[in-house]
């Protein structure tokens, strides 16, 4: 079988691509996804997010090496594992980043990815109901929604944080980005906006787009440095595909550095040491991983909250709610406020996101637990955090999963950050706003007052914001591994769309820029033809 565009991985990104790429007609597209269908409730309503991300069905469950900065803890980093990628189980916070992360992108050597340049395709890729038109899209795809089950505790902590001094912002995502407010979320009409549903959807019947899900890609095939196709496995299958134009990998941050690692693209020693065959020499595959280290704060409330919806009566409510009006728990998306503050009036711009969720869990090693006491918390997390990790091969074998080895919090920098803004979210708890619904903290507790006592409850408590990116990044240097246009370097007819190609995280849940890297993506490669 031979396709003009052969797009691997159908996530985020990859629905875009395949999307994109098969719009005109003019060329055929295999998407090639080793999940399955996204045809679950678990999946397309948003109050399932909890038991997507435990499933083994939906998500890949990549286990890191030890951290020796946590005390040794071993995280699971989710990842999803159906069409739609992480769009299909992640938390649905809609959030682009700050001029400054585009601008930063742009000044390490990729000045055709600055804020200017990669405005235009946030606002084709959405429909927003708030802001400026000169910032948000009316028309595009994917629907960035407000929330649709209001709660008094949300405006709470919103007028709490303007009481400590930060900014109101009715648009974080517009002109500017500081400031505190309401958080938009990937949904229509109270369904998750996946790209699964907000670009394949649209695209599956046409005769030049074919999709194979359970198909997992084990090789790029290189012969004189051009990628020719992919091998993939099918229900125990090996089947072999053909490419005629380009090969675009969007396999994820974990993924697509381990794909080219195992079709010889990375560091030639390494390489050679697992017995692949180099195709080309490049240091930087698997380097760069980055990662928000986060933290919680826990605040019991003497009103009810959404973790507490859960008794058979008000299930069937909320469910009857949500199918007549798409209304209501059910809906419910992980942040409803949202804030951006710096920790120094230097920074150039928001150093620490705080995210408002009326809604509390227990992160437990075996997954996400609703916890069943009224309750709300803040997670903070830092936005451009310094701490870097990698991603290798744990042996030549396709199927066994790669070597994850980060260290959360090896920056003392981002530690000190982190108690910045865990004293900023414990302000906005003690605000006269959210004081009448305050019952007493939980966490961290009345126990944490001093730098010391918060430099324990960080190490004890951080966990990855599960923003994975930076593995194949972008850039001149001999360390990056995509230029400017996406291309791999060093290969001809291969490109990585996907959050891997981020030179440095933004100041984002990472899913609407991925998604902007998608779109612009779609556009260089169909202007390079
Ligand atoms: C639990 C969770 C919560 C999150 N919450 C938010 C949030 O609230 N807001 C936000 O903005 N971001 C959030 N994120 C992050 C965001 O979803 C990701 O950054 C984004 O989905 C990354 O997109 P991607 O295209 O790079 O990778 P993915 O969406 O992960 O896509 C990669 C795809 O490739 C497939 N694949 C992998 N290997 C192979 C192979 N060998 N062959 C074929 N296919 C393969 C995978 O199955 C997957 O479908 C969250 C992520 C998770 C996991």
């Amino acid at each position: 079988m031979e396709f003009d565009y052969i797009v691997v991985g159908g996530g985020s990104a990859g629905c875009v691509l395949a999307n994109r790429l098969s719009e005109d007609g003019r060329s055929t597209v295999l998407l090639l996804e080793a999940g399955g269908t996204d045809r679950s409730p678990v999946v397309r309503i948003p109050a399932g997010e909890a038991t997507a991300i435990m499933s083994d069905r939906y998500n890949w469950k990549y286990e890191a090496e030890p951290d020796s900065t946590r005390d040794g803890r071993k995280d699971v980093w989710p990842a999803g594992k159906v069409l739609g990628g992480g769009s299909s189980i992640n938390g649905m916070m809609y959030v682009r980043g700050s001029r400054y992360d585009y601008d930063n992108w742009a000044s390490l050597g990729n000045p055709s990815w600055s804020y200017d340049h990669v405005l235009p395709y946030f606002k084709r890729m959405e429909t927003s109901e708030i802001g400026d038109d000169a910032y948000r899209g009316r028309s595009g795809p994917l629907k960035a929604s407000l929330t649709r089950v209001p709660s008094r505790i949300t405006e709470a902590f919103i007028a709490g944080g303007v009481e400590t001094g930060i900014l109101r912002n009715n648009d974080t995502n517009g002109a500017a980005q500081e400031g505190i407010g309401h958080s938009e979320a990937s949904q229509k009409n109270g369904w998750r906006h996946s790209t699964a549903q907000a670009y394949l959807r649209p695209a599956r019947s046409r005769s030049n787009l074919c999709i194979v899900t359970k198909a997992i890609v084990v090789k790029i095939n290189v012969t004189n440095s051009v990628a020719t196709g992919v091998d993939y496995v099918k229900a125990g299958q090996k089947h072999t595909v053909r490419c005629r134009v380009e090969i675009v990998l969007s396999a994820g941050a974990m993924a697509s550095p381990k794909l080219l690692l195992l079709s010889g693209i990375g560091p030639s020693d390494a390489l050679q040491n697992m017995g692949i065959e180099v195709k080309a020499h490049a240091p930087g595959v698997g380097r760069n991983l980055q990662e928000h280290p986060g933290i919680l704060l826990f605040q019991h409330v003497n009103i009810r909250t959404l973790n507490t919806e859960v008794t058979p009566l008000r299930i069937f409510l909320h469910g009857l709610n949500f199918l007549l009006r798409g209304r209501g728990p059910a809906t419910t998306s992980i942040g409803h406020g949202v804030a951006f503050i710096r920790d120094s009036s230097d920074a150039p711009a928001p150093t620490l996101q705080l995210a408002f969720s009326p809604i509390a869990y227990d992160f437990t090693p075996e997954g996400v637990r609703l916890y069943r006491k009224p309750a709300v918390m803040i997670a903070v997390n830092v936005c451009r955090p310094n701490g870097r990790g990698e991603i290798r091969l744990r042996s030549p074998a396709p199927l066994d999963p790669p070597i994850i080895d980060h260290k959360l919090l090896a920056d003392e920098g981002d530690l000190q950050k982190l108690i910045y803004g865990g004293r900023a979210a414990r302000k906005i708890f003690g605000s006269h706003a959210f004081a009448k619904y305050s019952v007493d903290e939980r966490l961290p507790g009345n126990g944490v007052d001093t730098d010391a006592d918060w430099v324990r409850y960080i190490k004890d408590m951080a966990f990855p914001m599960y923003h994975p990116c930076g593995t194949c990044r972008m850039g001149p240097d001999d360390q990056s591994v995509v230029s400017e246009d996406l291309r791999v370097k060093g290969i001809s007819n291969l490109r990585v769309a996907d959050a891997s190609i981020m030179p440095i995280v933004p100041s984002a849940n990472t899913n609407v820029p991925t998604i902007m890297i998608a779109e612009r993506a779609s556009d260089l490669i169909l202007n390079s033809r």
